[in-house]
């Protein structure tokens, strides 16, 4: 039973054509296979740009987007407070990239600050270094996160290309989905907040680990704030870490089956784990 005590469980993937860059649309597939697998009833409702946000849906998908894309999607789903309510009536969100940027109380697009959800206590700009300070290049390229140990996840993996910066504001509720262990992340932690120049415009140069800088400061990524979670990872990140997956589902269905696989995804990951945690 889903948390509203009807047996079919509902996906809303919001914006696909705004907020689809790097295939998050498959955050859905995994949500939706993994509830099947299960022999479990699951609906998935495609909410098209522009369109207003339905309220009653279990779990909301937020995927990443261009800068442009990503104003008229906080736009359009501002038109309406379905997701703040859906999220009050116990629905959980999954806020990827832009997703994750749009979440949060601000976000910068075309020189301008723009409004986001108001959903969780975080901002994210282009820098926060300051002014006299160069803007951070692109993070782009692998990154590997270590869930806070609450969460019970393994390693997550996933790739992340993104121009902002994202930090916690005073009073923020939650804590962050975790420590980076290779790649950029929020990118206002630790050695990561000077701003320093990073990989340039091209993003760094062959995957080095390590915050802005190159260094090994422990940075974080995302954001779990009750059942809303936001992270910089793309790929799309549930493929990549099916534990994610039964996260979500297990905050709005309750406890799930255990489920093994699929095979291939075991792959994957001893592979993603080898090419990029060695040394
Ligand atoms: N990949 C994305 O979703 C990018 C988010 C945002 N437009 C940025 O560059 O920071």
């Amino acid at each position: 039973m889903s948390r509203r005590g009807v047996s079919t469980t509902r996906i809303a993937l919001i914006y696909p054509e705004l907020l689809g860059t790097y295939g998050d649309g498959g955050n859905a597939i995994v949500l939706e296979r993994r509830l099947r697998w299960r022999g479990l009833p699951v609906e998935r409702v495609d909410v098209p740009a522009g369109s207003p946000v339905p309220e009653g849906c279990d779990i909301y998908l937020l995927g990443g987007g261009e800068d442009a894309p990503q104003v008229l999607a906080a736009d359009g789903i501002r038109q309406n407070r379905a997701i703040p309510r859906a999220v009050h009536g116990g629905a959980a969100v999954l806020a990827v990239c832009a997703g994750y940027q749009v979440i949060g109380q601000s976000f910068p697009s075309g020189g301008e600050i723009h409004e986001g959800l108001g959903l969780v206590g975080i901002e994210t700009r282009r820098s926060f270094a300051g002014p006299d300070a160069p803007p951070p290049g692109r993070a782009v390229g692998d990154i590997v996160v270590e869930p806070d140990p609450r969460l019970g996840l393994p390693t997550l993996f996933g790739y992340e290309n993104h121009a902002g910066r994202t930090r916690r504001l005073p009073g923020c509720q939650g804590f962050p989905l975790g420590t980076v262990r290779r790649g950029i992340g929020d990118g206002s932690g630790g050695a990561g907040a000077a701003g320093a120049a990073g990989g340039g415009a091209g993003g760094r140069a062959g995957g080095t680990a390590g915050p802005d800088d190159g260094s090994s400061s422990a940075g974080t990524d995302g954001i779990v704030d009750g059942r809303v979670l936001g992270t910089y990872l793309h790929g799309p990140v549930l493929a990549q870490n099916p534990a994610l997956a039964d996260l979500l589902l297990t905050w709005v269905h309750g406890t799930l089956p255990p489920l093994s696989g699929p095979p291939e995804t075991v792959a994957l990951r001893e592979a993603r784990h080898r090419a990029l945690t060695a040394g």
